[in-house]
């Protein structure tokens, strides 16, 4: 299994991310640079997090209009894993392909601290390593993870078990404290918390490895196992 980092102009976290891939899960993984990425090699697209573009516009607006987006959508419509952390969630939102949007955070300010998430949905390609109802430790550092949708999207995220994490003490406002969502068809999951920064005991905990972990499984399952 082949994993893609996209780095964008102001990506902070795609170094960790592509460590973590690579040197602790020791999968094979590439850093590419958004310009000049040709995606089709890869089983998987993992979007980073920090301030693409300065966080300009809209956190993640810029970064959602790039040509490389395309090639994020065709892979995610072809049934592939997508995950965007912090960043990467925001242009997630930005570029269509999860619903919602992130907001400030509701004290106004950058937050950066251990999160205890709640695992709702453990039947995701990127949750079968946790039970349901588990709770989990991972860092946040964000300052617009204020996640908000209308009523009606929320309506269907609940109905279609769409929420996979929500936070046991809400950080930042998000509506029904949503930490992490998937789309639809469950193959892309956009979250605020980084489980890229979790896969170290050295971090303080290795729940974010779990994710990296399930991910890897399943698509052997699907991909391998079954060939
Ligand atoms: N760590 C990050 O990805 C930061 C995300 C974002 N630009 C924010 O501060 O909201």
């Amino acid at each position: 299994m082949k994993f893609a980092v996209v780095t964008f102009p102001g990506s902070n976290c795609d170094k960790d991310m592509y460590e973590a891939v690579k040197n602790i899960l020791k999968a094979d993984a590439d850093l590419l640079w958004y310009e000049h990425a040709n995606l089709e090699n890869y089983d998987a697209i993992l979007l980073p997090g920090g301030f693409s573009y300065g966080d300009y516009l809209r956190t993640g607006a810029i970064a959602a209009t790039s040509n490389v987006m395309q090639q994020v959508k065709q892979h995610a419509a072809q049934g592939k894993p997508v995950l965007g952390v912090c960043n990467g969630f925001q242009i997630l939102t930005e570029s269509g392909l999860l619903p919602g949007a992130l907001l400030r955070n509701k004290n106004l300010s950058f937050m950066c601290h251990q999160e205890t998430l709640i695992v709702e949905n453990n039947q995701t390609i990127f949750t079968t390593t946790y039970t349901k109802g588990e709770r989990i430790q991972l860092p946040v550092a964000h300052g617009e993870g204020n996640y908000y949708c209308d009523e009606v999207t929320l309506r269907e995220l609940t109905a279609n078990e769409q929420i996979v994490f929500t936070y046991q003490n809400n950080p930042n406002g998000s509506v029904a404290n949503i930490a992490g969502i998937v789309n639809k068809q469950g193959n892309v999951l956009g979250m605020m918390p980084h489980p890229e920064r979790a896969v170290e005991q050295l971090l303080g905990s290795v729940d974010g490895l779990r994710l990296f972990q399930s991910l890897i499984h399943n698509w052997r399952e699907i991909y391998v196992a079954n060939a």
